[in-house]
């Protein structure tokens, strides 16, 4: 986008001389607050709105250039509530597009229903009409539709605005799922920040007037936020929600407070390490079961309930959970110490609470956390 203005009639501007560079085959995110200019943005990108100034040009081509409904075809878009045609089934939604591309019925038809597999649709759907699914499959029927004619480029208003938090982390990950397998130069648009920081490659901060206030990588944003309007957005905790963009592999994980379920009662008194009177006991396959405090290692082997043992909240992966994930199990066991498993759910270490403060200091002293 080319210093882009859009002043309606009445003598709004909406966007205000934005000039943006969208990569291809990645996400970028508008986030804004309300009314800040992020849906005339959008529409500006597929012609639903014409710029009043500035250009928008696709692949260096001002997008004037090619008739409308070639560039739309080219243009995947999803709102929110989906928007599908209530008295088509929902194959037949999906089906529109390559019909209208010439394809013939059971190819159109054959070609939904691999799209419903891919954005995680059951195909005993397909014969259902949009009004008897709940609003997260319509919106996952919405994305299927969107990708049908196999755009390069995909826009989202809002997609999951409507939906309970946990179905919309479900489309989250769907969508990063989706981008990775097909690379596609998604722009998204959202009021959510934590949605822009866990989606976008690059997140554009709009302010109210439709005015650039940054254009960066999450990671970015959140270490270095441009004034004072982009800091107030991201919120208190940016500190703690810029850990998710570190690893844990670098954390010093130890294996000395760890013992099995069946260990002898020497084996649970020689486990523990000075700095913690606890050590976390496993099950016979390696599995947290929970913290053995003095009191219960003294008495040796277990062989009750776990009520005996401290819970240990939640584990993190290591090499696939973030620093943040890590501070979290920490804060979270009563022990103060997090506990690591592999991706099979065994336990591969413990970490306290200093050790991963020191782990950040070292991020700090690196200059990659400020
Ligand atoms: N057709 C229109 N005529 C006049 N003003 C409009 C029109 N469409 C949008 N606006 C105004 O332009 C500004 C930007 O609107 P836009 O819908 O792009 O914002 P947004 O950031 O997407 O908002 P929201 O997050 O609330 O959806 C707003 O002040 C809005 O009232």
């Amino acid at each position: 986008m080319d210093a882009v203005t859009k002043r309606y009639p009445d003598g709004t501007t909406a966007v205000d001389r934005l000039t943006l560079e969208i990569p291809d085959g990645s996400i970028t995110v508008l986030v804004g607050p309300s009314g800040c200019g992020k849906t005339t943005t959008l529409r500006m990108i597929n012609r639903m709105v014409e710029p009043t100034e500035g250009r928008v040009l696709l692949d260096g081509r001002d997008i004037r250039e090619a008739p409308v409904n070639a560039l739309r075809r080219s243009m995947g878009y999803v709102i929110q509530h989906a928007g599908l045609f209530p008295h088509r089934t929902v194959v037949d939604n999906i089906a529109t597009v390559p019909r209208l591309n010439g394809a013939d019925k059971r190819a159109a038809r054959r070609r939904a229903l691999e799209l419903m597999e891919r954005v995680g649709l059951d195909a005993a759907f397909a014969k259902r009409y949009p009004y008897q699914l709940s609003g997260g499959q319509q919106q996952r029927v919405g994305v299927a539709r969107a990708l049908a004619a196999d755009p390069p480029v995909l826009l989202m208003d809002e997609p999951f605005s409507a939906v309970d938090p946990i179905v919309r982390k479900g489309l989250q990950d769907e969508l990063l799922r989706i981008q990775a397998d097909l690379g596609k130069t998604v722009v998204f648009v959202t009021h959510d920040i934590d949605e822009a920081i866990k989606l976008g490659d690059m997140v554009a901060v709009l302010r109210e007037g439709g005015r650039l206030a940054q254009y960066a990588p999450p990671a970015q944003l959140l270490s270095a936020p441009a004034d004072e309007f982009v800091e107030d957005f991201l919120g208190v905790d940016r500190g703690i929600r810029h850990l998710s963009f570190f690893g844990t592999d670098t954390l010093e994980l130890t294996t000395e407070p760890i013992v099995t379920e069946d260990a002898t009662a020497e084996q649970f008194g020689a486990a523990a390490v000075p700095e913690t009177p606890y050590v976390l006991v496993t099950d016979a396959a390696g599995r947290p079961r929970g913290w053995a405090d003095a009191a219960v290692r003294a008495s040796g082997p277990l062989d009750g309930p776990d009520g005996e043992l401290l819970p240990y909240g939640h584990a993190f992966t290591v090499g696939r959970d973030s620093l943040r994930a890590a501070l979290d199990s920490a804060v979270l066991s009563p022990t103060g110490w997090a506990v690591a498993v592999d991706e099979e759910g065994r336990a591969v270490g413990v970490v306290a609470q200093e050790s991963i403060a020191a782990a950040i200091r070292g991020a700090h002293r690196a200059g990659v956390l400020r």
